[in-house]
């Protein structure tokens, strides 16, 4: 509140006013100052990124370095700002800086959103994946056995809105000695079977040596969990043309999982789905832990469909449903499970495959898949 009859009251708070828009004024020229300095410092860190990346490292992050760096700050600070602000700001500005070493990083990286911003859709015969695709469901057999069985499978998948039939004609056993697959002849069974019913054909391709021929047969060529890091492969893999779902390595970081996918991309092939399928953990009560997180993540860093293998995931049938309809609510652009007539005669995976009443019920529960389908 002014006062018209004492002087100094007007005149006081412009006096102040004078003051404060000169200490602004300093604080203005200070902050373009502090700005050039971040700017130079951003150079020099991204200079610092360059090196590294040149180096084959990934990883920017250095903590032993910050602790360095915040430790001299820290001595060195005279106030009025404590220790602990100090070290904050500071804090930010590794934080910022570190981004920029990482953003660079990606940039380059064909998988990468900050390469490509909108979703990759894959269209696979009358199949279309990712972006705002309905979910697609992926089932059947864990291994092909016989006609019969693939055929009986097809004719229900196909019946339920499953547009893509997988099963394994060559099969990453534990042991040398279990069913390794019916090799070839699976293959043209697989084929001959999915034409039938006008349905996709999917199934995992382990050796270099058989990619060509698994290409001859199969409409998509599944890596495996357990070959995600065998980099001669999915070189081979990115060689051909046909769309390749890689599935998630046991105990792959999702840096791995996609460093991975660049290989096949890097190769000319575009056609990739990311499959999560549990990842190893501490845990025993399910035979890996889904990561959902995964889901999430890798659809945002990156423009590639994301799909989730449930069977594998969870390791048991109780599971599978409310699994599936969590990966759907996370954004997931399909779900892939494992069907066989009687899963108590397979030649693998007998626990954890769904019989044909299971299945029923799993893709009602489901209920999303076909009715967006
Ligand atoms: O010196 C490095 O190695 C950097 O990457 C730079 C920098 C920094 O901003 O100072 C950035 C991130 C690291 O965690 C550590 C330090």
């Amino acid at each position: 509140m002014t006062d018209a009859r004492d002087p100094n009251s007007a005149a006081q708070p412009q006096g102040h006013l004078g003051q404060l828009d000169d200490l602004r004024e300093q604080v203005d020229q200070i902050n373009l100052q502090l700005l050039d300095l971040l700017s130079r410092r951003g150079e020099l860190v991204a200079e610092i990124g360059r090196l590294k990346s040149s180096e084959g490292g990934t990883k920017f992050y250095d903590p032993k370095r910050e602790e360095d760096q915040l430790r001299l700050v820290r001595q060195a600070n005279r106030g009025p700002f404590t220790d602990a602000a100090i070290s904050a700001m500071f804090k930010e500005i590794f934080k910022a800086s570190l981004d920029l070493e990482e953003t660079r990083e990606q940039r380059k990286l064909l998988v990468s959103r900050k390469q490509k911003s909108e979703d990759t859709v894959l269209t696979i015969g009358d199949v279309r994946i990712g972006g705002s695709e309905a979910p697609v469901l992926i089932a059947g057999p864990c291994a092909i056995e016989s006609e019969g069985q693939m055929d009986q499978t097809a004719a229900l998948v196909k019946e339920l809105g499953g547009g893509i039939l997988r099963g394994g004609a060559y099969k990453p056993r534990t042991s040398p000695y279990g069913f390794q697959g019916m090799g070839v002849d699976g293959l043209q069974l697989g084929r001959k079977v999915a034409d039938r019913h006008g349905m996709q054909f999917m199934t995992e391709v382990m050796d270099t040596r058989d990619v060509e021929v698994v290409a001859q047969y199969a409409d998509i060529l599944q890596i495996g969990a357990r070959n995600m890091h065998n980099f001669s492969l999915l070189r081979e893999v990115g060689a051909v043309r046909r769309p390749v779902l890689l599935k998630r390595g046991l105990s792959a970081t999702m840096e791995e999982w996609l460093y991975a996918a660049e290989y096949i991309l890097s190769g000319g092939n575009e056609n990739v789905i990311m499959c999560e399928r549990g990842i190893r953990t501490f845990e025993k009560w399910t035979r890996n832990t889904l990561d959902l997180s995964a889901v999430a993540l890798i659809k945002q860093e990156s423009h590639l469909p994301v799909v989730v293998d449930v069977t594998h995931a969870a390791g048991r049938r109780d599971l599978l449903l409310p699994l599936a309809r969590a990966a759907l609510a996370v954004g997931a652009d399909g779900i892939h499970v494992e069907v066989h007539p009687q899963p108590a005669t397979a030649m693998s995976d007998n626990e954890q495959q769904l019989d044909f009443e299971g299945f029923r019920q799993f893709v009602a529960g489901l209920n999303l898949i076909s009715k967006q389908r």
